[in-house]
């Protein structure tokens, strides 16, 4: 299926004005960042985590030039999953809010589950051949949060070569999630550790546990779920009448 990848807020700035004050010499690489998830439903922080990553990255000289929110495709079949016509639909609201972020729909669209190393080769190739930047300058970096990171050493979970692929030949910027011991985790597994370079975990100044398992809770129990996730979003779950009962599916 031919899904072109929305190109439409790429901002390569001004990179000169853009190099951070703190001396820093080495050559600025582009980044594009890329977090794959449910987005059941997509909340502030799934949002914020771009924010963080962006900083985390500026300070180190690179420079983020755009983000994509993957949305999983309905195969992925997790308990309570909607379809990813909303799930596209919600992400693309809450994208609105930001100057950088995107929703690439491809994974959402494919029939079976394709990994994230394609999806992440998907964005970068699309990338490349837009011919808006070279191989040579471009780095696409994973986001995730630290439950995704202690995926990545559950046996059966993914394949080393999985594993290996994002963390050698991307990255991955992590957010510590619930005060979790990221760092530990690691040390403590082979191919993380020998990847410890490419995968930066960044501490929010103001932790927020928001979760879209607990925005579904607080729907399907009548609770307000204002200031978690954008306006937007919300009235659309209202509108469509989603996840008011959780044993839906
Ligand atoms: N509060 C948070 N702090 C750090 N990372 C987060 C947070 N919320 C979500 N993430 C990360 O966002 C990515 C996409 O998350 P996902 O769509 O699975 O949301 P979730 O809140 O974990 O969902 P669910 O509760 O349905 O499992 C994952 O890498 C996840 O770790
Ligand atoms: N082995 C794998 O490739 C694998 C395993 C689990 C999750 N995922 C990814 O995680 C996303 C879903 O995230 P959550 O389970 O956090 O909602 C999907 O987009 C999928 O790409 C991939």
């Amino acid at each position: 299926m031919d899904t072109p990848l929305p190109l439409d807020k790429l901002s390569f700035g001004n990179i000169d004005q853009d190099r951070p004050s703190d001396g820093v010499t080495k050559k600025l690489k582009y980044v594009v960042l890329v977090s794959t998830g449910s987005f059941n439903p997509p909340t502030f922080m799934h949002l914020r985590m771009f924010e963080l990553a962006k900083d985390a990255l500026s300070s180190e000289g690179y420079y983020v030039i755009g983000g994509y929110m993957s949305p999983a495709t309905d195969a992925y079949k997790k308990k309570g999953l909607i379809s990813a016509e909303h799930r596209i639909h919600m992400s693309e609201l809450a994208c609105k809010s930001s100057s950088f972020v995107m929703v690439d729909s491809w994974e959402a669209k494919q029939s079976s589950f394709p990994g994230i190393p394609s999806v992440l080769a998907r964005i970068r190739n699309c990338l490349l051949e837009s011919g808006l930047i070279s191989r040579e300058s471009l780095r696409v970096i994973l986001v995730c949060g630290s439950d995704r990171l202690e995926s990545f050493t559950i046996p059966g979970a993914w394949t080393p070569v999985q594993v290996r692929t994002i963390c050698r030949d991307y990255g991955v910027v992590c957010i510590r999630r619930e005060g979790n011991d990221d760092e530990r985790i690691v040390f403590s597994d082979d191919i993380l550790n020998e990847n410890k370079d490419n995968i930066k975990i960044v501490d929010d100044l103001i932790p927020d546990q928001t979760s879209s398992t607990r925005v579904r809770e607080c729907i399907s129990r009548g609770l307000s779920v204002k200031y978690r996730t954008f306006d937007e979003v919300i009235d659309y779950m209202r509108k469509e009448h989603l996840y008011l009962n959780l044993s839906d599916k």
